[in-house]
């Protein structure tokens, strides 16, 4: 397959939506697998979007169509090899594959949000340690910080016992609400959720679903994977079909 590669789009267009905070312009990205003879996967090729505050948008498609790779782009876990990844970040706009590692670090640290599906953890870290990070690492006082997390594992139902142990041996649920925990605590202006409730029961997919839709009401926009068709249709306001 060949694809007609779009000039990179180097200047934040002048039609954006007067709240957006975030704009993917025309990505295009191929996997080449060195290991496999050079095989190549074309995945994006010149997908856009654009998101206002207090939106949430679905990614849709079938497996393998590149929703987590435009996921993990907009975050820039993957370096694209064509467009631009426009964020609002401290109120100037900046191109995310354009910026030095230590002004990418504050943009994550500031701006976006990142649920995955998977908790990193570390042995020995207690829980509310993990999940308490990132407000630590904005300069929250460990006092108030605590406290938040402590507020989110209850309203998440985390139980008390679990909270001062390490996740290694918590289950897929436990880790996925730890991971929830220490994204909600910041108030990110822009979140990325990857199937954030796919191993909650319906309890917990319920509080998730209401920490959304009050993220959603005070202007964070979103972006997520959703594959609970119930989670989807309630908490996004469109769809990006891949
Ligand atoms: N790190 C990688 N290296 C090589 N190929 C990759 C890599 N990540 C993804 N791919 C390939 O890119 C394509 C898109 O994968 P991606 O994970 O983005 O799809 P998806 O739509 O999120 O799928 P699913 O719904 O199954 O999670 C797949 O063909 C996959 O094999």
């Amino acid at each position: 397959m060949t694809y007609t590669l779009l000039p990179t789009p180097t200047r934040l267009p002048t039609d954006l939506p007067p709240h957006a905070v975030i704009h993917a312009d025309q990505l295009h990205k191929t996997f080449t697998l060195h290991h496999q003879g050079g095989a190549q996967i074309p995945v994006l090729a010149g997908t856009t979007l654009t998101v206002q505050a207090g939106e949430c948008v679905a990614l849709q498609g079938p497996s393998g169509s590149g929703k987590s790779t435009f996921m993990r782009s907009l975050y820039a876990n993957y370096r694209i090899d064509q467009g631009a990844i426009w964020v609002k970040h401290q109120g100037d706009w900046v191109n995310l594959p354009q910026l030095p590692a230590h002004q990418l670090l504050a943009v994550r640290q500031q701006t976006i949000g990142y649920v995955s599906q998977f908790l990193r953890v570390i042995p020995r870290v207690p829980a509310l340690e993990v999940a308490a990070e990132p407000l630590l690492d904005l300069g929250v006082e460990p006092e108030s910080a605590r406290d938040k997390i402590c507020q989110l594992f209850t309203q998440l139902n985390l139980p008390e016992r679990l909270w001062h142990l390490s996740p290694t041996t918590f289950s897929g649920g436990e880790k996925q609400r730890v991971n929830i925990a220490r994204a909600f605590a910041v108030n990110y202006p822009v979140m990325l959720l990857d199937e954030p409730t796919s191993a909650l029961d319906a309890a917990n997919r319920e509080v998730v679903m209401a920490l959304i839709a009050a993220r959603k009401a005070q202007g964070c926009a979103m972006v997520g994977i959703f594959h609970d068709d119930e989670v989807r249709e309630r908490v996004c306001d469109r769809t990006l079909h891949f």
